[in-house]
């Protein structure tokens, strides 16, 4: 049967997309409001879709853009996932568990869906999340960090001599001016937090997942340990919705 679904993960920085049809992902992209290329390619996606499942970290107002937006090209309703108590075999630590973000709930979904072991997900966005699965599908807890952009920006909004003209790359060696200083201790910063957050974990050692824009970038820094699944939000989605009978 025909039936392509359009997935979004729209993030703090910007919207992710797959179409998928039949298990086929047949086109991918990013899409952020101020740019009108990234819009005209989410909005020209052929086949047309008839269904549109969102994972939104964002803001009511940006959501009902978003559904206006696609309402009006397509005439689809989307379908919001909202973090659940239990979905799956997961179970939500929060007491209130619809305040986590959606998007660390399907990730840590789809990384059940590759793996029936404790596992740890590390989502590399606008946030650096770091989130502890146990062996029986409980969330063992997790951390909220800056990501590499935020921590950046924090330094330069409120110093008045951190201020560089280069672009070096993340790298964990001690730097030697003030663009590397401020790169490289980012670098260890983000790397920094993973391993004290496994060393904290303990035994046994959890699978590592990593996801999100800068996620393989992190893996990289950690010396490549675990895997790099960049569609784990997406996988997440899909076994919500069908569980929810959404498919
Ligand atoms: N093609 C790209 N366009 C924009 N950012 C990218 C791209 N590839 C990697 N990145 C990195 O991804 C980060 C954002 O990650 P992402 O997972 O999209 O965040 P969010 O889910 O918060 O929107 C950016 O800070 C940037 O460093
Ligand atoms: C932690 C996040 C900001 C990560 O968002 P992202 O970096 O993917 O844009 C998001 O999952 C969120 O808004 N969470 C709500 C608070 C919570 O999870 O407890
Ligand atoms: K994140």
């Amino acid at each position: 049967m025909n039936c392509p679904c359009l997935q979004i993960d729209l993030g703090n920085s910007s919207a992710k997309w797959r179409l998928v049809d039949d298990g086929q992902v047949l086109a991918r992209g990013r899409y952020g409001r101020d740019d009108p290329a990234s819009r005209e390619a989410l909005l020209g996606v052929a086949p047309v879709p008839v269904a549109i499942w969102v994972s939104s970290v964002a803001d009511a107002e940006h959501e009902s853009q978003l559904v206006t937006m696609l309402g009006e090209r397509w005439g689809v309703e989307p379908w919001f996932a909202r973090t659940p108590a239990h979905c799956a075999g997961l179970s939500n630590s929060y007491a209130e568990p619809q305040r986590m973000g959606v998007d660390r709930w399907l990730a840590m979904l789809g990384a059940r869906a590759r793996c029936a072991d404790r596992l740890c997900v590390v989502d590399a966005g606008s946030a650096l999340t770091i989130d502890l699965v146990d062996a029986g599908g409980r969330h063992e807890g997790g951390y909220i960090i800056p990501g590499a952009r935020l921590m950046e920006r924090a330094l330069l909004l409120d110093t008045g001599r951190v201020r560089f003209e280069q672009d070096p790359q993340y790298d964990l060696a001690p730097g030697t001016s003030t663009a590397q200083a401020v790169r490289h201790g980012i670098a260890l910063a983000q790397a920094g937090a993973v391993q004290q957050a496994l060393a904290q974990a303990g035994e046994p050692a959890p699978a590592l997942f990593f996801c999100g824009g800068d996620g393989a970038l992190l893996r990289d820094l950690l010396g490549e340990p675990g895997e790099f699944a960049a569609d784990l939000v997406f996988e997440g989605l899909q076994v919500m919705a069908a569980e929810q009978g959404t498919q």
